[in-house]
């Protein structure tokens, strides 16, 4: 939302410009500019940190230098010390930073931002082929278990096979070699020695990766340095910046911004560009089922998997007679044959599900949001009248294919649509109308950043959503899912105060069931201010940790109605003030921390007395029990970062009284029940400003 918007929405509410607007939130930190700032895009391997190798010599060459916590003890104000010792250094990174979006230095390699790839494998392992009449076979047991374990849907479960990614990640980086400049060799130290078994989850969070890829292409248009999915957000945080119209963040928010709204005035010629017609979805799966035939075995293997994927969900909304077509007594028949079955019964569905939206569910009229993925809107199931919420993908972009573009959203509901928890919100169906593709959810009356610009919200009430918030990622960390792109925009609030989580369009499985090994994150996926700094220095990451340093920035906006900073780099002074004052010359210090360093990163008399920079910085604002866990949340070392259990054990945490679902107590009530045990109370609002949707109108 821009900023004047967010001026209009607050003077109909009678408000201050205060809350997330605050633009001047700490201009009362005295906080003079020490030697500039990270590179934003340099990128360190993880996992060569881990084995406490020596950082990338280049990297350190460009490392700021952060002010000192004895400058801030002896001036009242940052001053940074290394101002003389490092006018060269100082040199070299000022003029590094002016090019940042033009040209790199030869010694380093920009990131590769939101480019997400998968493990890979140079042989696949014997016992990891399972012979697909076996598999079929077998495949409701597997499905059974893989689904206690991972909670998978049985449709995706059910066609799991074991495969070879590598050819699909040389693809993938083809296809974004612009953006992407390390090898396979080395990009992938962890994976790349480890026979990982792929699964139907793989190719899921494979199809994520591709869709990100995407969004990459289209930022590097604008801005590399901004993902997409700032959008929703952006426009919040944009008027974070004291100078909107200099900031190169600012710019990137309002081109995002544009085109957005660009996208609403100007539909026609955006759908003559962009649309997928249902035909073509068609020649899409037929070309595809052709195709698969040409290529290698494990390019068959994948496309297979993919396509199962597709037809699986395609299927779960389907007539009667599709779903017997496609059950497994008829994917027993001859393999080809059956492939083309499956594929015939997709095209059945399709024709069969045209109209379907408009036959099943009527338009309220309401925009409760619109994002990256597309537009959200209220709908009312003519069968009982009831509400949901009906995501309208967006058309596909110039540079997508096809194929790309139906399984980016295929996946993500196949992710969604098996996830089962009070704290996940449930999707429920897919369909096709039209040409456009939507999802079905379980509609929630408020957004929680609707909420928290309310300014209603009680202490009570938000220490309830944030531990309902915990439980909702405890939940998906336990089946090894990262959801990547928590935000409060993607918090949604039923009436009686139930938090859910919605949008796994970024979400990546970091485990398999039965494995230990930790499948590492890449790319720079989420939302700016909510993302943590690891993302930004290692190419590689553990996505856990950055779904708990997200909640951490979550309660300080429900607490403060402000965001600390606009992202976590030293380039914002707001962030380098939280990091400075710790004792240590450099950032990189801070966040290769390993999990064995013990040392108090800062002395006691500054934790004491100073708030202007350090963990105070943010803590100070924060209410006091919640100070513990806060800083071990918002620990800048994601080895020495907290986890989503330890959160769960903190004293304060664990005495939060949150609001549950209990099943229904007897025949003769319909729904569950909620149970508030300290009787806080939740905020309603009214439905114009429930949702970020209504805030932009
Ligand atoms: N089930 C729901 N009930 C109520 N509101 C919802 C629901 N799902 C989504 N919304 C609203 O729509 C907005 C956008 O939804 P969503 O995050 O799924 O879209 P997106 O295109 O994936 O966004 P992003 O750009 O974050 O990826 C949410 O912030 C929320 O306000």
């Amino acid at each position: 939302m821009s900023f004047s918007k967010l001026m209009r929405y607050n003077q109909r509410n009678n408000k201050t410009t205060a809350s997330l607007t605050a633009e001047n939130a700490y201009s009362d930190n005295c906080v003079s500019s020490a030697l500039v700032s990270e590179p934003a895009n340099s990128s360190v391997s993880m996992t060569a940190k881990k084995k406490g190798e020596e950082p990338n010599k280049s990297y350190d060459y460009i490392l700021s230098c952060l002010p000192p916590a004895r400058s801030v003890l002896q001036n009242g104000c940052i001053q940074s010390s290394w101002d003389d010792e490092n006018t060269s250094l100082q040199k070299i990174t000022t003029s590094w930073i002016e090019k940042i979006d033009t040209e790199m230095p030869n010694n380093i390699s920009r990131i590769d931002s939101n480019i997400i790839s998968s493990p890979m494998v140079s042989k696949v392992e014997e016992r990891f082929i399972v012979p697909r009449g076996k598999l079929r076979k077998n495949s409701m047991d597997f499905a059974f278990s893989f689904s206690n374990s991972l909670s998978f849907h049985k449709s995706c479960s059910k066609f799991v096979s074991f495969t070879s990614k590598k050819h699909n990640n040389d693809e993938k980086r083809r296809q974004s070699n612009d953006i992407c400049n390390f090898t396979d060799d080395n990009s992938h130290p962890s994976s790349s020695v480890h026979n990982i078994p792929v699964t139907t989850a793989t190719m899921v969070r494979n199809e994520i990766a591709t869709a990100s890829s995407e969004h990459e292409y289209e930022l590097n248009e604008h801005d590399g340095m901004f993902t997409t999915h700032v959008y929703s957000l952006g426009d919040s945080i944009s008027s974070l910046s004291t100078n909107p119209l200099d900031d190169a963040y600012s710019e990137a928010l309002q081109i995002n911004t544009i085109h957005i709204e660009n996208a609403g005035n100007a539909a026609h010629p955006r759908k003559r560009s962009y649309a997928t017609s249902f035909s073509s979805i068609k020649r899409l799966f037929k070309i595809t089922s052709l195709s698969n035939y040409k290529h290698g075995p494990y390019d068959h293997q994948i496309n297979k998997i993919a396509d199962d994927c597709a037809i699986a969900s395609s299927l779960s909304e389907t007539t009667s007679s599709c779903a017997s077509t496609a059950s497994p007594s008829a994917m027993c028949e001859e393999e080809d044959n059956d492939e083309d079955q499956i594929i015939q019964t997709l095209y059945t569905n399709i024709e069969a599900s045209t109209d379907l939206v408009s036959r099943k569910y009527k338009d309220l009229n309401v925009v409760l949001g619109e994002g990256s993925g597309g537009i959200v809107k209220l709908v009312k199931r003519v069968l009982d009248n009831k509400k949901f919420a009906l995501k309208e993908y967006r058309f596909k972009k110039k540079k997508e294919s096809e194929r790309e573009y139906i399984k980016k959203i295929v996946s993500e509901y196949c992710i969604a649509s098996t996830l089962k928890n009070t704290n996940i919100c449930e999707t429920l169906e897919i369909l096709y109308e039209n040409g456009k593709i939507f999802q079905i959810l379980e509609y929630c009356e408020y957004d929680l950043f609707a909420l928290v610009m309310s300014e209603k919200m009680q202490y009570d009430e938000i220490c309830c959503l944030f531990k309902q918030l915990i439980n909702g990622v405890k939940y998906l960390h336990d089946i090894g899912l990262s959801h990547r792109d928590l935000k409060l925009d993607n918090c949604v609030v039923t009436q009686k105060g139930i938090l859910k989580l919605i949008d796994f369009g970024a979400s990546s499985v970091f485990h398999y069931p039965l494995s230990s090994h930790l499948i590492e994150a890449n790319g720079i996926v989420g939302s700016d201010p909510y993302l943590s700094p690891e993302v930004f220095y290692f190419e590689e990451y553990d996505p856990r940790a950055l779904d708990v340093w997200s909640i951490g920035i979550i309660f300080f906006c429900m607490i403060t109605r402000k965001f600390p900073w606009k992202y976590p780099k030293l380039k914002d002074e707001q962030f380098k003030a939280f990091c400075s004052g710790r004792g240590v010359s450099y950032f990189k210090d801070l966040v290769t921390s390993p999990a064995t360093d013990y040392n108090n990163q800062y002395d006691d008399v500054y934790k004491e007395q100073v708030i202007d920079m350090g963990p105070n910085f943010l803590l100070h604002r924060l209410p006091e029990e919640s100070h513990t866990i806060m800083s071990r949340i918002l620990e800048i070392s994601p080895f020495k970062r907290t986890t989503i259990n330890e959160i769960l054990q903190d004293d304060w945490v664990k005495e939060i009284e949150i609001c549950q679902v209990v099943s229904a107590a007897g025949l003769d009530e319909a729904s569950p029940r909620i149970i508030n045990k300290d009787d806080h109370v939740h905020t309603n609002i009214d439905q114009q400003y429930a949702h970020i949707g209504g805030l932009h109108q």
